[in-house]
């Protein structure tokens, strides 16, 4: 498989596509506490990333800094080629990113087919009630099409038999796909994945696997943080490591978990728990 280059400098050659994603030099002081501290990474179009580290060593203080739901303390981040630094989740979102969350983030008084279609468009729940008083039949337009997206994302992840259940009444796992089925309703071109398979059952946790190689198929770039190294390793292009808050591995899974440096941040503390 190509694998994807880091830019320490921030900087990709002139004649390459525009990534993705692009973190560059990106620093969160949280607290006093330095989250990221200097991370630089590229993200290309089209590929499944893994990012990894222990506990605590910035995996989501990044997501949240890519989705612009926190606030870097010094550096930058582009989308598709575009400094996201001023704009909004909302705006970011527009621009074709959608995420899954650490914890379920759902809506438990909307039915499952509601929150997914809470992710295919804002617009129609979240929007302005001036415009949908004003223009009725524009939003009975939008909401067929967005119903029909959440319907068909429902569809990917298995779901539609469970439509009209409350997110309480359903198992933790099973929540989890119907926030994954919310982030896919919005047809996002990235997706950020936050520890989408925490909580799954093995055969939940190889859907989840098979999903998201499918969708690396169709061409959606993704960002997915797992604890499950073994399945960073059997379907990420490449793998990120931080610790810390600093990037310590970039390259092939199946070597950067070799690395030294990998080894003693990721996977020493546990084997040496276990001692
Ligand atoms: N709101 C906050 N205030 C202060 N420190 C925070 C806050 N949120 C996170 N941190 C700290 O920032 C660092 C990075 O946390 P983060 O949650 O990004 O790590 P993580 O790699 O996602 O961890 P995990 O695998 O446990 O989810 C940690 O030291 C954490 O304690």
């Amino acid at each position: 498989m190509t694998q994807a280059t880091t830019h320490a400098s921030g900087g990709a050659a002139p004649s390459a596509p525009v990534p993705s994603l692009e973190v560059r030099d990106a620093a969160v002081n949280l607290g006093g506490v330095k989250a990221l501290d200097g991370v630089s990474l590229t993200v290309e179009s089209g590929r499944l990333y893994g990012l990894a580290g222990p506990n605590g060593s910035g995996k989501s203080t990044l997501l949240a800094a890519i989705s612009r739901l926190l606030d870097l303390t010094s550096g930058s981040i582009l989308v598709g080629g575009e400094d996201v630094m001023r704009r909004t989740p909302f705006q970011v979102a527009r621009m074709g990113l959608a995420r899954t969350f650490q914890t379920v983030r759902l809506m438990p008084q909307f039915s499952v087919l509601e929150n997914a279609m809470l992710g295919a468009d804002q617009s129609v729940y979240g929007g302005s009630f001036l415009r949908q008083w004003l223009m009725p039949w524009w939003t009975r337009s939008r909401e067929a099409e967005v119903r029909a997206r959440a319907e068909a994302a429902l569809e990917r992840l298995h779901l539609t038999d469970l439509r009209d259940e409350r997110p309480l009444s359903l198992s933790y796992g099973v929540q989890r796909k119907v926030e994954i089925a919310r982030a896919l309703a919005a047809e996002p071109r990235l997706l950020l994945l936050d520890e989408p398979t925490a909580g799954m059952n093995r055969a939940e946790r190889d859907e989840i696997g098979e999903l998201l190689l499918r969708l690396r198929h169709e061409g959606v770039t993704q960002v997915l943080v797992e604890h499950d190294l073994k399945m960073m390793v059997d379907i990420c292009d490449h793998l990120y490591v931080l610790d810390s808050g600093h990037l310590i591995g970039s390259g092939r899974p199946a070597e950067v978990i070799r690395e030294p440096k990998v080894v003693e941040a990721y996977l020493g503390r546990g084997r040496r728990a276990a001692a």
